[in-house]
């Protein structure tokens, strides 16, 4: 059994008496430590199957299980970390002040930081943060900012990490930047992560598992499975392979486009 368990998963919305199927019998495992990305068209369920997974909304038939548990119990239990596409700073606190947000939110102080898997300073310097921690979040670039989201999801000890679209608002150039970053703190931490994502190189470039999905109704159509070697280094984008995966997965979204 795999450390996430997802069972003929469907969930449905009705908005203005009309229905939208938004997942159908959606099964998936995911092994603990792994890294796997979600793509597919606009529409076809991710973010829904993402929230699902967190705990933070239901779904009308089928199982769920994280670590032998439900995820609203993984969810009470603080075992997420979100990083949604444009981080929530508060713009009255420092950069470092609001890595600590995770802490209080579980009610720990700040003197408890030590404890965490991830030490704050150590990850904002990972980012390239380290000029920035006292720096206030209306003194940093939208790139800026996301580097505080990732660093913070990693500093929080949540042993599963939800991202989606994290880079979709960022300039080519910092997304490919943060790209980087996120895979030299991922290989560091370990942790369990899903990312959503629209970006072909991106999902290739950080997964071990790609997870493709069509809309109407949403569902998973193939998972690929990223055999390049760890820890990725930048000159892999390079690499016959690489492009080998970004072509295989071109033609499967092209099918169920
Ligand atoms: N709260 C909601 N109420 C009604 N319909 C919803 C709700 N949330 C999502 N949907 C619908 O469910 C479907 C899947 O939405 P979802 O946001 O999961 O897709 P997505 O693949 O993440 O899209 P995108 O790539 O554009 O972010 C869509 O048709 C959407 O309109």
């Amino acid at each position: 059994m795999s450390y996430i368990n997802v069972e003929n998963l469907s969930k449905r919305f009705v908005r203005r008496g009309q229905l939208t199927e938004a997942l159908s019998e959606v099964n998936l495992e995911i092994e603990q430590g792994s890294f796997v990305s979600f793509i597919g068209p606009s529409g076809c369920g991710k973010s829904t199957l993402l929230r699902i997974i967190g705990g933070l909304m239901g779904a009308e038939e089928g199982g769920i299980t994280v670590g032998s548990r439900s995820p609203s119990e993984m969810q009470s239990d603080k075992q997420f970390g979100f990083v949604p596409q444009s981080p929530a700073l508060f713009p009255w606190r420092t950069v470092l002040q609001n890595m600590n947000i995770p802490f209080e939110v579980n009610r720990k102080s700040t003197t408890d930081l030590s404890d965490a898997k991830g030490d704050p300073i150590e990850l904002l310097h990972s980012v390239g943060l380290g000029d920035f921690m006292h720096a206030y979040p209306k003194e940093l670039s939208g790139g800026m900012k996301q580097r505080v989201g990732i660093a913070r999801a990693f500093a929080s000890g949540a042993p599963i990490l939800l991202m989606d679209e994290p880079f979709s608002a960022l300039d080519e150039i910092t997304r490919e930047l943060l790209m980087h970053q996120l895979m030299k703190i991922w290989e560091q931490h370990k942790k369990t992560v899903i990312f959503v994502t629209h970006n072909i190189q991106e999902a290739v470039y950080l997964s071990d598992k790609v997870v493709i999905m069509s809309s109407r109704p949403g569902r998973i159509t193939s998972e690929v499975h990223i055999d390049l070697p760890r820890p990725r280094v930048e000159s892999v984008i390079e690499s016959p392979e690489f492009y080998n995966y970004v072509g295989q997965l071109r033609e499967l979204l092209r099918e169920r486009w």
